[in-house]
């Protein structure tokens, strides 16, 4: 990824960082998943192929679908027999799912969140230097960031935090859920069993009566050395749980922590950032399935003597 933002950056002058998050998102997956690796350098068929899968598959689960809302229409009409297998074991397809599944989802969370996080370091200049001095005093300017080297960085952990609050690549996590029984709010609602709910994480992570300026981008919030909260976002807190929580909770969410993290910091240790004076950098959102930014990210990017 290094070197291919390295080279765009030679040859255009400036980077549009999302298809390189892609690519090494999706190496990373392909490596977990299969021990197989791309390389990126050269055009790849079967890597565009799964890339191109991955945009549909997100565009098809985040589209209109009537069972979500009928619960008797999949009684009636199933075509994919999803019914009558709740009774069966795994099939092969099922595990073929179940591998894909892992590939589509850990692919654009990552690649999203990380192209959000970069966009608020370019538009804050002071996070940014912050950053690189922890880094810089973990590592030195050249040394190579591992995972135990990340675990050490409690500003970068919550840089990546302050991102996932401020934009929740899942922000209404699976979408639809279907109760099952009746459920008893602490408010004393009920929701009735049968009735479709979406959880909308996006608005409690922007909730003013949660978080103080919720518009404002601010790690220290998370740094409990400067007076924040120190909160676990792998469900362990519902004011910000941007993996879900319970029994249906990412089962990514340590990798994809882990992987973000190793991100941010190699490209903060590797490159001066700064934006593209004709193409600013815009926060403007829109929703798919996840949520991305609407106008991609471009930023100038000058090699430091470590790449
Ligand atoms: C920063 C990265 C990631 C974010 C923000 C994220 C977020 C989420 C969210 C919000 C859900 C839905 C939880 C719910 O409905 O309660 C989910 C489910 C899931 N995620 Fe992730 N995820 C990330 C990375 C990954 C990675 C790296 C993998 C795979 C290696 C992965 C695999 C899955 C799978 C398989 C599910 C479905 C679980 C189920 O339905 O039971 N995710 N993720």
């Amino acid at each position: 990824m290094l070197a291919g933002i390295k080279s765009e950056m030679a040859n255009t002058g400036s980077v549009k960082l999302r298809h390189h998050l892609q690519g090494a998102a999706l190496n990373n997956i392909m490596g977990s998943v299969f021990g197989k690796r791309y390389n990126l350098s050269e055009e790849n068929a079967d890597a565009e192929v799964l890339k191109e899968m991955v945009r549909e598959g997100f565009t098809l689960l985040g589209a209109f679908n009537w069972s979500d809302h009928l619960s008797w229409l999949p009684k009636m009409f199933d075509p994919a027999q999803v019914e009558k297998r709740w009774e069966e074991k795994l099939n092969e397809n099922d595990m073929v799912a179940v591998l894909w599944e892992m590939i589509f989802r850990g692919t654009d969370t990552t690649t999203l969140l990380a192209e959000w996080a970069m966009a608020e370091l370019i538009l804050h200049p002071t996070v940014r230097s912050k950053l690189r001095a922890e880094i810089d005093s973990v590592v030195g300017s050249a040394g190579t960031i591992g995972d135990a080297d990340v675990a050490k960085m409690s500003y970068l952990q919550a840089v990546v935090k302050e991102t996932l609050r401020a934009h929740p690549p899942g922000p209404l996590l699976s979408w639809a859920r279907l109760s099952t029984d009746d459920i008893q709010l602490s408010n004393g609602m009920v929701v009735p069993a049968g009735t479709t709910a979406m959880v909308n994480m996006w608005a409690i992570t922007h909730d003013s009566s949660i978080w103080t300026n919720p518009d404002m981008f601010d790690p220290t919030r998370f740094m409990v050395s400067e007076g924040g909260v120190d909160i676990d976002v792998r469900g362990g807190d519902l004011k910000l749980a941007p993996f879900g929580a319970g029994r249906r909770v990412c089962p990514g969410k340590n990798l994809g922590l882990v992987t973000v993290s190793l991100w941010i910091a190699r490209l903060v240790q590797s490159f001066e950032w700064g934006p593209v004076d004709s193409d600013p950098v815009d926060l403007s959102e829109v929703l798919k399935l996840s949520l991305e930014m609407k106008k991609p990210l471009a930023a100038v990017a000058t090699a430091r003597n470590c790449v």
